[in-house]
């Protein structure tokens, strides 16, 4: 009856809604987020103008963007249970305690339960000022540290970095920063959007589809993939030995990290900033061998490329961080400070022609049986 039945597991090439927000071409290596390409938003946008382009469908004009601006940094504030929170749970991983904060959130403040457009805005721009804050806290109390107060004379990026170290950012530290979030804004049906979108299907609030998105993120195969390459490139320790190190991976079968991507066949657009990124502060840092462990893996990894295997936005991003002296296991709450406004648009599509998302399982289990009292069995 249903051998005829196709499933398409891991939902590949599916189409599930339309959506106006980010454009993929996994031919080609394009993304546009609303018509502009991500290199002309890389080169000349700002965090602030990526949400407000996101989230409101246009660019901003000035005034649109200082009022935006004004919004988000009203917004950074944490409830000081969120800090006894983080304490409690000081010792665990960093993504971990940042899932366990904004769940506690939704717990704390009263606007989290509230649906609907303008509460989902409201929260989004409240979530996004906030999720920095946590990281920072937490890294500051697992250090013995009193969280830093934001600065409201800094952009977004340039507060986290604040908040994160205790000093001043250097205007390259910060722009590097701003791009880096700028890059991994928005990336369509995403298995962590995927997630966020069947909460917001079954009409649950914001915060709760933050949480899933964030659960969602964290594993190996989607955002937790830049700590890995660190992890890889420490274990490969120099340029010679990245032959061997992908030989042995490709004679198991088993991944290259930062390699790979469900939709692109071509390179990762975005992998090419955070390149540059890379080799050029490896160079100011006096530590240029990262990058060249990188180029040796990309180089071993040639003879895949024609099977579309190219290097994703997490195979350098890992080493921009591990070069700014950042927490190896800060690099995917990394990615979600940047993901926020991504999350939220995506909800809000969502939302506006909301439907359950519920696909089904072809069942291949038992026939119907008689049930048998525990005594008579075995
Ligand atoms: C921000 C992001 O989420 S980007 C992705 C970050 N994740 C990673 O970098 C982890 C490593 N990459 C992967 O595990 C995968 O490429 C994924 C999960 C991202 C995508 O997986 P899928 O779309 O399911 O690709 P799929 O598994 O169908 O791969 C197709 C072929 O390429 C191979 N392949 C895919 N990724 C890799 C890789 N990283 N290294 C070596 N081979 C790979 C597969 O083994 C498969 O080969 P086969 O046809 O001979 O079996
Ligand atoms: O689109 C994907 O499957 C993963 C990805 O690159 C992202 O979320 O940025």
């Amino acid at each position: 009856m249903t051998d005829d039945v196709k499933i398409n597991r891991g939902l590949k090439g599916i189409y599930f809604e339309r959506s106006g927000v980010s454009l993929i071409d996994g031919a080609k290596g394009e993304l546009l987020y609303r018509g502009y390409t991500i290199h002309d938003l890389a080169e000349h946008s700002t965090f602030e103008e990526v949400c407000y382009l996101l989230i409101h469908g246009e660019l901003p004009t000035a005034d649109e963007l200082a009022a935006f601006d004004a919004e988000l940094k009203a917004a950074r504030h944490l409830p000081s249970q969120v800090h006894d929170i983080i304490f409690a749970c000081k010792d665990g991983h960093p993504m971990d305690v940042l899932r366990t904060a904004v769940s506690a959130l939704a717990a704390l403040e009263d606007d989290s339960q509230t649906t609907g457009e303008e509460a989902f805005l409201r929260n989004g721009i409240r979530l996004t000022a906030q999720v920095p804050m946590i990281i920072a806290a937490h890294e500051a109390i697992r250090n013995g540290r009193d969280p830093v107060a934001p600065d409201p004379n800094l952009s977004h990026a340039a507060n986290w970095l604040w908040m994160l170290k205790g000093e001043k950012p250097s205007e390259d530290a910060a722009r590097l920063a701003d791009v880096d979030l700028i890059l991994h804004a928005e990336h369509g049906a995403n298995a962590s959007a995927f997630a966020a979108r069947v909460t917001v299907g079954t009409e649950a609030n914001l915060h709760g589809a933050i949480v899933t998105a964030l659960s969602t993120l964290a594993g190996p195969a989607h955002g937790g993939a830049a700590e890995d390459v660190m992890k890889m490139v420490k274990e490969i320790g120099s340029p010679e030995n990245a032959a061997a190190y992908v030989k042995a991976k490709r004679s198991n079968r088993e991944a290259v990290t930062g390699f790979g991507h469900r939709v692109y066949r071509a390179e990762d657009p975005r992998a090419r900033h955070m390149r540059e990124g890379v080799r050029k502060l490896g160079e100011e840092m006096g530590a240029p061998e990262w990058y060249e462990i990188l180029q040796g893996v990309v180089e071993a990894m040639k003879p895949y490329a024609r099977h579309g295997l190219n290097v994703n936005v997490d195979f350098y991003s890992g080493v921009i961080y591990q070069l700014h002296g950042i927490p190896m296991d800060l690099y995917v709450p990394i990615f979600a400070i940047g993901r926020m406004p991504g999350w939220i648009v995506q909800c809000l599509e969502q939302q506006r022609s909301n439907i359950l998302i519920r696909p089904l399982t072809l069942y291949n289990g038992p026939d119907v049986r008689p049930y048998v009292p525990v005594g008579q069995r075995g």
